[in-house]
């Protein structure tokens, strides 16, 4: 843990990534500090995915500084610390697996040599109980609802009970249920003091939880301060945003991002 408390858990510095020939983070700096629930907003394709993946390491950066934990990205080993929910993919991945070895696959940083123990059982049960899946432990993953599939994928970050949750659009195509699920789960984990970066194409349900928003725009920071109350209200006419997950033929969501 962080003795002096006041370290930052992320900390990207004029941070720039190209994907293809393509600059897709142009210099951004952004802070997440112990405790605190961040949410990354943007239109679509303004740089929220590459943003959280070059902190995970899935992008490299062509330049500026990545710490996490205040260790450089690059010499940081302790991923157990970190809790990462991708941009919903099917959470089987086309491999036929139970909702608990999707979980289990989450503990596997926190056992010794990949055993698992009682503790780990117990862990595994507890997150699917977190969000409402206890029931379907036994079920395989691929025949759950997307909203279902995405809780799993949230019980499989929160297994190794991580101090940092990066979650890339939680709420993207989930039926209110799940994300009233997803919400609450969310909350216990900030009681609890778990740091939180989200990427939200809108506030929505998960407003009151947020401390700090950070809005890009064509990979740079257009916004870094108190959520803006427009935002979550859809209450720009002509700004629109439109989910990749979306139902075919329900055309833009209205979100009034600043786009
Ligand atoms: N693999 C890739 N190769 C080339 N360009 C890419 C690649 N992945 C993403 N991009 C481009 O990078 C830009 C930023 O994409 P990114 O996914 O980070 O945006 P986003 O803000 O998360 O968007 P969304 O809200 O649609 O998820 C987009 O213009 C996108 O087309």
């Amino acid at each position: 843990m962080d003795e002096a408390g006041t370290e930052p858990v992320i900390s990207l510095r004029k941070v720039s990534a190209e994907l293809g020939a393509r600059p897709v983070l142009r210099g951004i700096d952004l802070t997440v500090g112990r405790g605190e629930v961040v949410a990354l907003l943007g239109a679509n394709g303004s740089g929220k995915s590459t943003a959280v993946r070059s902190i995970i390491g899935q992008v490299p950066v062509s330049s500026g500084t990545i710490e996490l934990f205040g260790t450089p990205r690059q010499s940081f080993r302790d991923w157990a610390r970190l809790g990462y929910v991708p941009q919903r993919t099917t959470a089987s991945g086309g491999v036929p697996s139970t909702v608990a070895e999707v979980v289990s696959s989450g503990r596997l940083s926190r056992t010794r040599f990949g055993a698992f123990r009682a503790a780990d059982r117990e862990a595994v049960r507890r997150a699917l109980e977190q969000v409402g899946m206890a029931d379907r432990a036994k079920d395989s993953a691929g025949a759950l609802s997307g909203g279902q599939q995405q809780r799993v994928l949230i019980a499989r970050a929160l297994v190794a009970e991580p101090e940092l949750l990066i979650m890339d659009e939680p709420m993207a195509g989930v039926d209110l249920g799940s994300q009233e699920v997803l919400a609450r789960t969310l909350r216990g984990q900030v009681e609890a003091g778990t740091t939180v970066l989200l990427v939200l194409h809108e506030l929505g349900p998960l407003e009151p939880l947020i401390d700090r928003a950070v809005v890009l725009r064509d990979g740079c920071v257009l916004h870094d301060g108190p959520p803006p109350r427009a935002l979550g209200q859809h209450a720009l006419p002509g700004h629109d945003h439109v989910h990749p997950h979306a139902p075919a033929g329900t055309g833009p969501i209205r979100t009034g991002l600043l786009s």
